[in-house]
């Protein structure tokens, strides 16, 4: 279960634990996701903009947080640098480990920690190790030094070629250079500096694995994974089918929303087919999501049609090799001990606002990070973008695993377009997308609840209507109606 307080923080290394604690250390490492430590906030604009910060202070040797994320052999990361956008690649971290290199794909938005942490070369406060779990290798940030509140999580990535780091520069906002991605890289030999435990730690990641074959791994992590009986994901839906009616809030698209939502002609799905059947040809560019966009909010002009098809277009599915580990199965195996469902789940249910439980991104937090400047009009564009890839989303079996790693990324820009002081909708969001995720086991009212909870997302999403028409008061008068 979820730790409830920050007691665990980590594996002190006062006592380094002999090989076997270490293993039931390595365990609760990975369980554990910190809540209540660690704080997402603004470093910069952008895409990259966000960085990860401790909350409360942090001892040298502490283990800070893990870098989830998809575990890969390098022919398939080789594979999913072809098909994905090139910002992708910065969420690749690649390592040795039983001879073979490996990569963790955390390109996905699922809402950990590590994957947010940004690079430092030269004054990291934290280092990447390897630890083994259960025959499978996660990488774990550790504390170089005592960290203070409020200091970003900070690690050395690794090789020479991050274009920050030539340009001098030292945060994304500060970044002219456009979004190329450096991956990260770890070698396997300890650094001078480790502390024994972390020497132990190191140490097992030159043991054999217990599996040299990858597909046990993957194996192994599906039989770990919930039953189909009891997912996180129909526990998360349980709780929000049972409350729709203490909610004051209505649930159906008022009148005038749905004025501003697509119109019968024009459902998301639609809009979508249209978009794709109508315009393969505009782009020349393989990234036609370039890097522009990927940086900047989408402008006023852009419509979502042509978001959309930006996403979908840049990511034909060359591939039909079924990976060692198809990406498939791993995308959409919820993680065995806390998925983000889970922690979202936590989130919704303590109500962050009235509980001392420390959430996972507690209400506080999330109002620490700055609100996104939004027009009206790019906010009216988040709502309809949402609806477009909640209807491609129904249409999943069809998308090819780019398009769902696009549809992920546009998610994540539509989420950081939710204003924060509606952050239990933006939580809400990611469950529903998880659930989503997993329809095929969804029965129909479940279906039918996400549809509801969706549109009460969208309902959050202040509309563009409303400031349109404090601006423009006497339009109606000047045309004479
Ligand atoms: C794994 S992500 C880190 C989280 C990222 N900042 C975000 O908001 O998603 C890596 C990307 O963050 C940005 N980044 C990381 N460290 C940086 C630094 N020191 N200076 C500028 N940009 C950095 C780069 O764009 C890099 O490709």
């Amino acid at each position: 279960m979820f730790p409830t307080a920050p007691t665990n923080r980590g594996l002190s290394a006062k006592k380094p634990p002999d090989e076997t604690e270490t293993t039931t250390t390595g365990k609760e490492i990975v369980n554990t996701w910190f809540k209540g430590l660690m704080a997402i906030r603004s470093v910069g604009s952008g895409v990259f903009r966000r960085g990860l910060f401790a909350v409360g202070s942090i001892c040298k040797g502490d283990f800070v947080v893990e870098y989830r994320g998809d575990l890969i052999d390098d022919a398939e990361a080789e594979r999913r640098r072809k098909v994905y956008h090139p910002s992708c690649a910065a969420f690749f971290f690649l390592f040795k480990w039983i001879g073979k290199t490996w990569c963790i794909d955390a390109s996905r938005e699922d809402g950990s920690f590590g994957r947010l942490v940004n690079d430092e070369h030269r004054h990291p406060n934290c280092r990447m190790k390897k630890v083994e779990v259960e025959g499978s290798p996660h990488l774990c940030l550790f504390a170089l030094k005592d960290i203070k509140d409020g200091e970003e999580i900070t690690y050395d990535y690794g090789g020479n070629d991050c274009p920050w780091r030539i340009k001098n520069i030292t945060h994304p906002a500060k970044s002219s250079h456009p979004a190329v991605m450096s991956e990260k890289r770890m070698e396997e030999a300890p650094s001078p500096q480790d502390t024994p435990q972390q020497m132990t730690l190191c140490a097992i990641d030159t043991h054999p694995a217990k599996s040299s074959h990858p597909a046990v791994m993957s194996e192994k992590r599906m039989e770990e994974a919930p039953s189909p009986q009891d997912t996180p994901q129909q526990m998360t839906l349980c709780a929000i089918d049972t409350h729709p009616a203490k909610s004051s809030h209505p649930a159906v698209m008022s009148e005038k929303r749905m004025e501003e939502a697509p119109s019968p002609q024009d459902t998301p799905q639609q809009m979508t087919l249209c978009a794709i059947d109508t315009h393969p040809a505009k782009s020349s560019h393989p990234a036609v999501m370039s890097e522009k966009r990927m940086e900047e909010a989408p402008s006023p002009q852009d419509t979502p049609q042509q978001m959309t098809l930006c996403a979908i277009d840049t990511h034909p599915a060359k591939s039909s090799h079924p990976a060692v580990m198809s990406e498939k199965r791993m995308e959409e195996a919820p993680s065995p001990q806390d998925t983000p469902q889970q922690m979202t789940l936590c989130a919704i249910d303590t109500h962050p606002a009235k509980s001392s439980h420390p959430a996972v991104m507690s209400e506080k937090r999330m109002e620490e990070a700055p609100s996104p400047q939004d027009t009206p009009q790019q906010n009216h564009q988040m709502r309809k973008l949402l609806q477009v890839l909640w209807g491609m989303k129904t249409q999943q079996a069809s998308n090819t695993d780019a398009q769902q790693q696009s549809m992920a990324h546009l998610l994540e820009s539509i989420l950081w377009h939710i204003p924060l002081k509606n952050h239990q909708q933006r939580k809400l969001l990611q469950v529903l997308w998880g659930m989503k995720t997993q329809q095929a086991s969804n029965t129909d009212a479940q279906q039918q609840s996400m549809e509801h909870l969706l549109e009460s997302v969208l309902w959050h999403i202040p509309p563009k209507v409303k400031l349109h028409r404090k601006k423009h008061p006497g339009r109606q008068q000047r045309l004479g109606r």
